[in-house]
């Protein structure tokens, strides 16, 4: 019986999501990091909202996304307790949701009918499919509560060739709901957003399909919408190591609220899927550094063997070799990026690219320099363009109790 059933909701009655949905995600979910041997049936899986650190980073890539990025519009006095009344609200309605119950009690159908129901509905009867909902800050919001921006906040600098839109860009906060079935995402973030009504608008928001990323050991690698195997030489869960150098803020580190917490670099990168397509396999190859059937890099034959940069084989301009960690001094990213199609643009072209996402201790650090070579030598860059650009910092996770922001906004 899925949770959204109709004998589940009345189990988990008005009070006690709680409990309830926190044994359900231990019970049926994936534990970080897992081998995936006792994996439940597809669909099912719940991952755990609470832990050390947010789930949807290093928890398994689920295949579908919708990212929504919002401003506060609430201002004066009332905005500080507006936003701390609002996520503890996102929190209560994201732990049952990811738990595979309604966003509230009484839910879509079992409330006073001549009220708006508490949830709009879509997705009952759909298990939790692994949802997973994590939550960033946007520096904006900081300087609206008057709080100092950690130094790794700090805007981008603009990158040769962006073509960014403003309406794609930026946000005081977001969410990022990952799962195996695109109504439960949906779902997910139009509940979200339609408790935050008064208080926060959306800015902007992306549907996902197809993760491009792997973030396991476990997993295949996927293609990206160019056809290449995209996510070979990510950062991966089993890494843990890699992960406390590259990925998670240290203490030292700082601000506290950050401890244990990540940054995200959202970057939605139109492809030009139709110019591509004419390029011939050679070119599309010599451009990536590695082959299109395998993804072994050129010159090799499997997928994961290491990229020999010494060969000429991998072009002085070829991306995995602008982009690899010792071109850049060590300097390594976590990406869980999406594919996506937003219909066409009305000149015959398929709206289509990345929705380029990925973690970090430090986008200055990070993603700045790698961003800046690739931007400047990248022969793809001839095939895409960044249309919208966003960085938020993710807080730890959760421990019992606590709602989203809560160490920031009670320090
Ligand atoms: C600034 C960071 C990166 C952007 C932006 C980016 C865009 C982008 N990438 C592909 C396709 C592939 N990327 C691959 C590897 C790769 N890409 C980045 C970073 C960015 N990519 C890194 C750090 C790496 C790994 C480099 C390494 O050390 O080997 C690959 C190869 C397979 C893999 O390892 O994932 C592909 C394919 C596209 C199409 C794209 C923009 C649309
Ligand atoms: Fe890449």
């Amino acid at each position: 019986m899925s949770l959204r059933g109709f004998s589940r909701r009345r189990l988990l009655g008005a009070a006690g999501a709680g409990t309830a949905l926190v044994g359900a995600g231990v019970a049926g979910g994936y534990l970080a990091g897992s081998s995936g041997a006792e994996d439940p049936a597809p669909g099912q899986a719940t991952v755990p909202f609470r832990g050390v650190h947010q789930a949807g980073i290093v928890t398994p890539a689920q295949d579908r996304l919708h990212f929504v990025a919002l401003d506060v519009t609430a201002t004066g006095p009332i905005l500080r307790p507006a936003v701390v009344a609002l996520l503890k609200r996102w929190t209560t309605a994201a732990e049952r949701m990811t738990a595979g119950a309604e966003a509230a009690p009484g839910g879509a159908v079992n409330r006073n009918p001549a009220a708006p129901p508490s949830d709009t509905g879509e997705a009952l009867d759909l298990p939790a499919a692994s949802l997973t909902l994590t939550f960033g800050i946007g520096g904006s919001l900081l300087d609206k509560l008057g709080l100092p921006r950690p130094a790794a906040l700090a805007e981008l600098p603009p990158f040769q060739r962006d073509q960014l839109d403003p309406a794609l860009s930026g946000g005081d906060l977001c969410i990022q709901a990952c799962a195996d079935d695109p109504q439960v995402a949906v779902h997910a973030v139009r509940n979200l957003v339609r408790t935050g009504f008064g208080t926060t608008a959306v800015r902007w928001s992306q549907l996902g399909f197809g993760r491009t990323s792997s973030t396991s050991t476990v997993q295949q690698t996927h293609r990206n919408l160019f056809g290449f195997k995209d996510g070979t030489n990510n950062l991966k869960a089993e890494d843990k190591a890699a992960l406390d150098e590259h990925v998670w803020v240290p203490a030292s580190e700082g601000p506290p609220w950050m401890t244990g917490g990540t940054y995200l670099v959202a970057r939605r990168i139109r492809m030009h899927v139709e110019t591509w397509d004419r390029t011939s396999l050679t070119e599309q190859e010599s451009l990536t550094g590695r082959t299109k059937g395998t993804g072994a890099p050129i010159g090799a034959t499997e997928e994961f063997a290491p990229i020999d940069l010494t060969s000429p084989l991998i072009a002085d301009d070829a991306h995995i070799r602008l982009a690899s960690a010792s071109s850049l001094g060590g300097v390594r990213i976590l990406r869980r990026g999406y594919n996506f199609v937003d219909g066409s643009d009305g000149a015959g072209h398929l709206n289509a690219g990345l929705f380029f996402l990925a973690f970090m201790r430090d986008p200055q650090r990070q993603f700045v320099p790698m961003q800046s070579a690739l931007a400047r030598h990248d022969r793809m860059m001839e095939y895409i363009e960044h249309t919208g650009s966003a960085v938020f910092a993710c807080p730890p996770g959760l421990a019992d109790g606590a709602y989203w922001g809560q160490p920031l906004l009670e320090a």
